[in-house]
């Protein structure tokens, strides 16, 4: 017998059935109490950590459970609390807590921004004038909680200190080392008290060790460590990377610590041990379960994948475990009930994955034949799924051969086509708009509800669905907004409803993964070759077209972010599936135009979020997603506008990117950044339309008027006015009917000042 074992990197926070995100909306709608809000979460923390434990996980994390972000649980350990929020010392209250994340009403919430190139967003810290301090060393309150209540000798997570500052904003990358040694200090007090708790080991999150660090920084990276070793000794810190292998290798695996977690799904890891070798005194925790897909692993595959590492390290310094924290699956496929067999056969979420790891760590331990009917059964449901009729279709991988580049280029160039844009919609100095969808209160999610189940007909949802329709287009008029949206009340989600179209795709009914905060989005399922099969916004739209003179924007979502916010099987090259869906989102496009919808947006929000870690893999899919996003619009007509969106502020590094898609009018998000993005555009030129989010629709708070002129007025300082458009940073679904109609008010009025004051300037 060896010493092999089994280990998790942290588990879905939000319930099998939400029961996360319900207890916290409750507490933020007032109807239950601190309390309650505090004794629901436990009782689910608790239920997730014995069920790792049930399932025969060896170590089980603890302290990846977060009430909101556990980066934001980092910065609120540390104290690192902005001013704003008038924080003076202490244990940090809940409400300072959600204030930072969500905004109050005398101060903005923090800004928010993508974990990696994930779907999951993380609260940005901000570490301008802080003085950081431990105000509760949270993994220990959650160790001892786990071992208290359940005899649990849990693993506690934290966010590595390297992580912690490259996340962070408020300060120049000279002072890096500064601020690594202002906190060095607090890492070392906790890891002090969980030593002295009795902790055995420690997961200390460093993916940012799977992206290109600068030599300086490696250099106060061993700095660290090496004072944290001098420190704390005989705890087991395990360095954990995830999403790509390590970019500089040698240097990581150097660290003086007890352990490395390398990911061998994603990136080359295998090669690099293969390669450079693994310290002989250093134990391995070896990503071997891919913890951001759902499909089930070939569990022989994976044996054999084990014995290949077992090459360079011996089995007694082996952790089998996920590439990463579970956190970006759904907790368990076991109540999908209506999910074809064949698909279901080859799923496995969260829980399932688990499974797997512990098989594969008996398999290491006893040998494969131990294990042999889990490693069949894996196999057959695979083949099943993979010979199925669902996944190929010849026809469209014909289509796909056959493309060429005269399929991805408009007819004319920008220059000559704007003008005909312009003949055509008459549309004044910085129209105004908004980014697409519009509140899903819960009486629209109720109603969805109620038509899934069958409770209600169709008949009767879709005449909700344009009564919806109808009231906001009066809404908008009123408001006068320029360019008008139907307000996606069909879609649950920007992605979801694609995937409920398209051929190819499948939906599952409980299949959540958390977003941000409380909101979850349910990912679809590619699992075969993507068609178009009928149009799936053309009815909406022209609906919402034959209520108003003014032009209603047709809105979809874009190949790379419908791929990217989706599970995709692994058969066919990313290449091929993005322009599959290119290509079906072009007979939409085609649909819509038939239809006289002449603003046509394609939402591309997960462009930026999913660049590879490694810049070095950034070339190659940034010319994909052009690629996939020109096939799927350059047929319109010149005077078709083609819109897109992106919700994000770092445009910097794909600013030619974004010229190349070739959009006429792109709006981005600006607000939550406080208008760092504006400086991209005085170190580039950008001659197509363009709109900079105004204010934050992230948050409750309203925005007063003379914000949102100075936001306007900052961005027009570099951006001509004739190329500017106005709408909030992202859709407002999210928020109430009452703060939406308020803020598009507001956010009008500004711009018909602005307006005013120009035209009576240039007079
Ligand atoms: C724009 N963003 C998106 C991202 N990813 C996506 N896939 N989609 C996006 O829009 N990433 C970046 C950003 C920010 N991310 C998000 C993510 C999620 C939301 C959001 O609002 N999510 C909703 C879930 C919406 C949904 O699918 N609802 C369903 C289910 C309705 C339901 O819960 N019904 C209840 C009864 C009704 C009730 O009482 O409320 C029930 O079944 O019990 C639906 O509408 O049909 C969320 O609430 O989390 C926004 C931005
Ligand atoms: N059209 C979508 C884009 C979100 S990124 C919306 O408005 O919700
Ligand atoms: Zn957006």
């Amino acid at each position: 017998m060896t010493k092999i074992i089994s280990s998790n990197l942290g588990y879905p926070r939000i319930g099998e059935k939400r029961e996360w995100k319900q207890a916290l909306e409750q507490y933020w709608d007032h109807s239950i109490s601190e309390k309650e809000l505090l004794d629901k979460t436990k009782k689910l923390r608790l239920e997730n950590l014995k069920k790792q434990q049930d399932l025969g996980i060896d170590l089980i994390p603890v302290g990846d459970f977060s009430l909101y972000d556990h980066v934001l649980d980092t910065s609120v350990m540390f104290g690192v609390i902005p001013n704003r929020f008038d924080y003076h010392g202490g244990k940090v209250s809940l409400d300072t807590y959600f204030a930072m994340a969500r905004g109050v009403k005398h101060a903005v919430a923090s800004e928010m921004t993508k974990w990696f190139n994930t779907n999951y967003h993380y609260i940005v810290p901000e570490l301008e004038s802080i003085k950081p301090t431990v105000t509760e060393n949270l993994p220990l309150t959650y160790y001892k909680e786990a071992k208290q209540e359940l005899g649990i000798d849990g693993k506690p997570v934290i966010l590595g200190p390297i992580t912690y500052l490259k996340l962070s904003k408020g300060y120049e990358e000279k002072d890096f080392g500064h601020l690594l040694h202002a906190f060095l200090p607090l890492y070392i007090q906790v890891f002090k008290e969980l030593e002295e708790a009795g902790v055995t080991w420690v997961q200390l999150d460093e993916p940012i060790f799977g992206t290109n660090l600068s030599e300086e920084i490696l250099a106060n990276t061993r700095q660290a460590y090496e004072a944290i070793q001098d420190e704390v000794p005989n705890l087991n810190i395990i360095i954990q990377t995830y999403f790509e292998s390590v970019v500089q290798y040698k240097e990581v695996v150097d660290l003086p610590v007890k352990g490395i977690g390398l990911d061998f799904v994603h990136g080359e890891s295998l090669s690099l041990i293969q390669e450079y070798g693994f310290p002989k005194d250093k134990v391995l925790a070896a990503g071997v379960i891919n913890g951001r897909n759902v499909w089930r692993a070939d569990l022989e595959n994976n044996l054999q994948l084990l014995a290949d590492i077992k090459q360079t390290v011996e089995s007694d310094r082996l952790i089998v475990q996920p590439s990463s924290s579970l956190l970006h699956v759904p907790v368990t496929k076991e109540q999908e009930e209506d999910l074809d067999v064949t698909i279901k056969g080859g799923l496995s979420f969260a829980d399932e994955k688990l499974v797997e790891v512990v098989t594969l760590t008996e398999g290491l331990k006893n040998g494969k034949q131990s294990v042999n009917e889990e490693l069949q059964k894996s196999k057959q449901e695979l083949e099943r799924l993979r010979n199925s009729t669902l996944r190929t279709n010849k026809e469209v991988k014909a289509n796909i051969e056959n493309l060429n580049e005269d399929d991805i280029k408009r007819s004319v160039p920008f220059n000559q086509r704007i003008k005909k844009q312009q003949e055509h919609f008459h549309l004044p100095l910085l129209p105004t708009t908004t980014i697409g969808s519009l509140p899903q209160t819960t009486e629209v999610k109720k109603t969805r509800t109620a038509w899934r189940k069958k409770q209600i007909t169709t008949n009767e949802y879709e005449q909700f669905v344009r009564d919806y329709i109808k009231k906001w287009i009066g809404i908008q008029e009123e408001l006068g907004l320029d360019v008008l949206v139907h307000g996606e009340p069909e879609r649950a989600d920007m992605v979801e409803y694609f995937g409920e179209k398209l051929n190819g795709f499948t939906v599952t009914k409980y299949g959540w993964v958390q977003s941000y905060g409380s909101r979850c989005v349910k990912p679809p399922l590619i699992v075969g070759d993507v068609y178009f099969d009928q149009p799936m916004t053309v009815k909406e739209a022209v609906y919402a077209q034959s209520l108003t003179d003014k032009p209603v924007k047709g809105m979809l979502t874009g190949p790379t972010t419908i791929y990217n916010w989706s599970f995709v099987h692994n058969d066919v090259p990313r290449k091929t599936v993005l322009n599959q869906i290119g290509l079906a989102l072009r007979k939409e496009i085609e649909a819509l135009e038939e239809n006289w919808i002449k603003i046509i947006q394609v939402d591309e929000p997960a462009l930026r979020e999913g660049l590879p870690l490694d810049r070095n893999k950034w070339q190659d899919y940034l010319e994909d997603a052009v690629y996939a996003f020109k096939l799927a619009t350059a047929s319109v007509k010149d005077d078709t506008q083609i819109h897109t969106h992106m919700c994000y502020s770092d445009f910097q590094d794909i600013f030619d990117t974004i010229d190349a898609l070739d959009a006429d009018v792109i709006s981005i998000e600006t607000s939550r950044s406080h208008g760092e993005l504006i400086s991209t555009f005085e170190e580039n030129t950008y001659n197509k339309e363009i709109g900079l989010g105004v204010y934050d629709i992230h948050s409750p708070r309203i925005p007063s008027k003379e914000e949102i002129k100075q936001n306007i007025n900052r961005a027009l300082k570099t951006i001509s006015s004739k190329q500017f458009w106005i709408n909030p940073d992202c859709g407002l679904k999210t928020r109430k009917e009452e703060e939406t109609i308020e803020a598009l008010k507001t956010m009008v009025e500004a711009a018909r000042e602005i307006r005013e004051e120009l035209l009576t300037y240039q007079k």
